[in-house]
This record gives structure tokens, sequence and C-alpha cells, in this order.
């Protein structure tokens, strides 16, 4: 039996004493896609930002790949954060904001021995596969903002996460940017990333996603496959109760018979 790379039961998160989402129980196993759905204010972002400690679990456990959340190492889970551009007025290249993600591999007791031609190489590979591999050198705010949003996709995986959480990647993208980020989800998905996404464009989504998650009010309302939200879902306004906690009835991505990415280089001491 594989372990599943998120297991959430009875969880629960918010700010402090005020608890926003709970009762979550649900599995996530290997290279599913799992496009989160629900309305504004509903707490799909308190739930995906409670994953890399930027909201409060308040109750509940919740595993990564067997490890208790609180004790995971950083970098396990890649985290693309809401509506955010890197426009700023520090001047930095794609390479170097990239290269944030391979911090997860310098070790706190040999800060400074760092293996400069495997981050080189993993930043490259990264940037390719975002479709930027001609932009490594590049001031960021040069860029799009849909370019930019594949700049921190790419930062993301650069640290080799064994789960892709991305909070509204195509929002405020237009269409044909739209196309290209679902393209770069797609390839991802076929290298077998594990793909947490909130969205509220299914549409523009719609060939990558494997499983539908439907959060309104505060807790977990669908639980299924796409076709399921699609001909059940909808015909409910998009409220089905049946809530499936396994997620059993998800349909699984056919074939993917490339392992997770794999960008660790030589990390080894
Ligand atoms: N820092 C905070 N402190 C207290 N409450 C907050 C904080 N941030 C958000 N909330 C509250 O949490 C609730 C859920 O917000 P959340 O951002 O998780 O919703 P969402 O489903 O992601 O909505 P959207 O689609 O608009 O992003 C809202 O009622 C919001 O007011």
């Amino acid at each position: 039996m594989t372990t599943p790379v998120l297991q959430m039961r009875d969880a629960a998160f918010g700010y402090g004493a005020t608890q926003v989402i709970a009762d979550v129980t649900l599995t996530i196993d290997p290279g599913e896609v799992v496009a989160i759905l629900g309305p504004n204010g509903a707490g799909k972002s308190t739930l995906v930002k409670g994953l890399v400690g930027l909201t409060d679990q308040l109750a509940g456990s919740v595993h990564v790949l067997g490890s208790d959340l609180a004790e995971l190492e950083p970098g396990r889970i890649g985290y693309v954060p809401q509506r955010h551009t890197l426009a700023t007025s520090v001047r930095a290249t794609v390479a170097e904001i990239v290269a944030i993600g391979r911090l997860r591999f310098r070790t706190w007791w040999r800060p400074w021995r760092r293996d400069a031609e495997g981050d080189r190489q993993a930043v490259a590979r990264v940037l390719d596969l975002v479709g930027l591999g001609d932009r490594v050198g590049s001031d960021v705010a040069q860029l799009s903002g849909g370019q930019q949003r594949r700049v921190l996709i790419a930062r993301a995986l650069a640290s080799s996460p064994d789960l892709l959480i991305m909070d509204e990647p195509t929002a405020g993208v237009d269409t044909a940017n739209q196309i290209v980020l679902a393209r770069v989800l797609e390839k991802l998905a076929t290298a077998g990333t594990t793909q947490l996404i909130v969205t509220h464009e299914l549409d523009a989504l719609a060939e990558v996603i494997t499983r539908v998650i439907v959060v309104d009010d505060g807790h977990i309302t669908f639980d299924g496959a796409p076709d399921d939200y699609a001909t059940q879902g909808l015909s409910h306004g998009g409220h089905h109760h049946d809530h499936s906690p396994a997620g059993g009835s998800a349909r699984r991505r056919p074939h993917f018979d490339a392992g997770p990415l794999d960008l660790r280089g030589d990390h080894h001491d």
C-alpha cells in the first residue's frame, strides 16, 4: 500500500482562537491533482495555508507522507501564494528567485558548502519546465504577471516538494497565459507531482484535475471525481453533501510512469 501524500483527520484551522475551517478528513494519494473550489471566504486559503504553517492547526491530525505536520522538514511542501507577484523595488533575476527554493538542501552545520553546479542545473530544469528557460538572467520586474506566477511555481518546485500547493494560480492572468499555466500543471502531473490547487477557474484546469473538493462555510461539502462534480454538483448548485472522506471515488490519473520530480542533486554529506 502506498503511503498517502497527505492525510488529515478531523483537522481544523484558523487564526489564533478563531476557527475558520473544521472537520477536514481527507486522504490524498501520490499523483492526485486536486482542485479546491468554493465561494469567497469559505476557508480554502485558510486550509492550504495551514499546511505550510501560515495558519494555525486547531484540532485533529495532519500527516505528510507519514510525518506529523509539526515535525515536517521545510521544503517538503511547495507553496505558491495567492495573488502574489514579484513586483518589488529590490532587483532580482529569475534565477536568484528560483534558487531560494534550493535553500532546503543547505545544511545548517555547513551553510557555506553548497553544490553550486547542482543548484544551477536544478534551477535551469524547473525554469525549463515552466517554459521560462530563456529568462534565467532576466530581471523579474520585467516579466508579466503570468510569467511571474510561473517563476513562483518554479521556486516551489526547486525544493523537490512531495506536494505542490497553489492558491489560485490562474487568477488575474489573461486567457492565453491561463492556457500556458494549465499546460505547466499538466506537465507536472505527467511527471507524477501531487498537486493541491485552490481555484475559481475549473474550466481552465479541466484537463489536469483528477479530483474536486468543495469547501463551503468552513466545511468540505463535496469530495469526488470531476465528472461527478459536473453532473451532481452543478445540479445541486455545487453543494453535494455525500462527503466521501477518503476520496474513494476519485478518478486516478491512468498513467504516470515517471516518479515525482527529484531535483535534490548532490546534497549528501
Ligand atoms: N488573518 C486573519 N485573521 C482572522 N480571520 C481571517 C484572516 N484571514 C482570513 N480570515 C477569515 O477567514 C475566513 C476564510 O478566508 P479564506 O481566505 O480562507 O477564504 P477563501 O475560501 O480562500 O476565500 P477566497 O476565495 O476569497 O480567497 C474569512 O471569513 C476571513 O475573513
